[in-house]
């Protein structure tokens, strides 16, 4: 009967991890997200669901955490993620939400899942956090 209200909008500025991703994680981290982002089904991904725009104002009732490409991305650039396997469940919660709204065999949970089969490509040339440096490699 009442539509919930948007949650906390993320990154949270106020909680910024100490120990953040190191720059070549980050630096992949985010090369990875450019070449999502331009896929053809990415597209309903790009950006926060808009409740308003697609007319569903108890979205939030159900998704108490939203989560969208734009979002990853700006996480990975102000250093909001601790390591990799953040940013890989900030990605299942995008395709779980989509999953819980919309039902697994509708056509946008194939695109989520057509998107995640990337990524999950992708993320597995992301170096280790400790990657040799060139200088020092035997
Ligand atoms: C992931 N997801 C959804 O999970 C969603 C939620 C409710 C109803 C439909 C959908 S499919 C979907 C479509 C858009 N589409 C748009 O944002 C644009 C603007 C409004 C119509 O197309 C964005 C997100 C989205």
């Amino acid at each position: 009967s009442n539509p919930a209200p948007i949650p906390t909008i993320e990154p949270d500025m106020d909680h910024l991890p100490e120990h953040p991703m190191p720059p070549h994680q980050k630096r992949h981290a985010l090369t990875i997200m450019k070449a999502i982002k331009r896929l053809k089904d990415a597209g309903p991904f790009l950006k926060p669901v808009d409740i308003v725009k697609l007319n569903i104002p108890f979205y939030y009732n159900y998704i108490k955490k939203p989560m969208d490409l734009l979002t990853m991305e700006k996480k990975i650039q102000v250093d909001a993620y601790e390591a990799p396997k953040q940013l890989v469940d900030d990605f299942e919660l995008m395709v779980q939400n989509c999953f819980i709204f919309n039902g697994k065999n509708s056509v946008i949970s194939q695109m989520a899942r057509n998107i995640q089969a990337s990524f999950e490509k992708h993320i597995l040339h992301m170096p280790p956090k400790d990657a040799p440096a060139e200088s020092t490699r035997r």
